[in-house]
């Protein structure tokens, strides 16, 4: 096919949601994944529980890891107040790109800066690039197998503090056992499981909400 999938998502939110507006954004791309194409966007079950996850951290600073075309950015940025500020990491170039375009298209960004690289390389710079301490609120969507070294990653760095929240999607599909076995079974985490199913299907799926308790 000529486009990619990422290009026809981008499309149909150009065509259906409204400039400006987040919330039309958001049901622009579910209602693509819902009716035409599945795309691996947190989705709009999860995504309500992500939305109350933020909306009672009132996080200040937010990183996410794994940006792909944006919908999360989108949902997460929407409950932002004016000074904040998220960062979200991308490695894949073309995903990227189209994030860019979809979290323009909602007016959101003068709030993000999508950074294109790898998690590993960029999170140790986070520190001086942005002038912050820690972060408040981290989502992780990225490669599974990526969940456990960068939060082991963060926890190096100083870039979690007592009361940080790290809310991590598909624990259970595709799964990250490792990752689990890590926040649930360590002192400087005190970790939920929230029960859903792998965005637009019947597939069980889940997000777990580590908040760490200091060093
Ligand atoms: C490319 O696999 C797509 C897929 C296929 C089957 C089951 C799950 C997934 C899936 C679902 C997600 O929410 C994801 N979120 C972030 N990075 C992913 O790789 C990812 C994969
Ligand atoms: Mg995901």
């Amino acid at each position: 096919t000529r486009t990619t999938r990422p290009q026809r998502l981008l499309q149909a939110v150009s065509i259906n949601a409204v400039r400006g507006d987040p919330d039309s954004v958001i049901k622009a791309i579910d209602h693509f994944c819902k009716h035409t194409e599945w795309a691996m966007n947190v989705g709009d079950e999860k995504g309500a529980i992500l939305d109350l996850v933020v909306m009672e951290t009132c996080p200040s600073t937010v990183l996410e890891l794994g940006t792909y075309c944006g919908y999360s950015t989108v949902r997460i940025t929407r409950l932002l107040p004016p000074a904040t500020k998220l960062i979200t990491v991308e490695m894949n170039p073309e995903y990227a790109h189209v994030a860019r375009q979809v979290i323009q298209h909602a007016g959101l960004q003068d709030k993000v800066c999508v950074l294109e690289g790898e998690s590993a390389d960029l999170i140790p710079k986070m520190a001086n690039m942005f002038g912050i301490q820690a972060f408040d609120f981290v989502f992780l969507d990225h490669w599974k197998d990526h969940y456990l070294p960068d939060i082991r990653l963060l926890e190096d760095c100083g870039l979690l503090a007592q009361g940080s929240v790290v809310l991590a999607d598909n624990v259970v599909c595709p799964g990250a056992p490792d990752y689990l076995n890590y926040v649930r079974y360590n002192l400087k985490y005190s970790s939920r499981f929230y029960q859903a199913h792998l965005e637009y299907t019947r597939v069980l799926d889940g997000l777990e909400r580590s908040e760490y308790q200091g060093d």
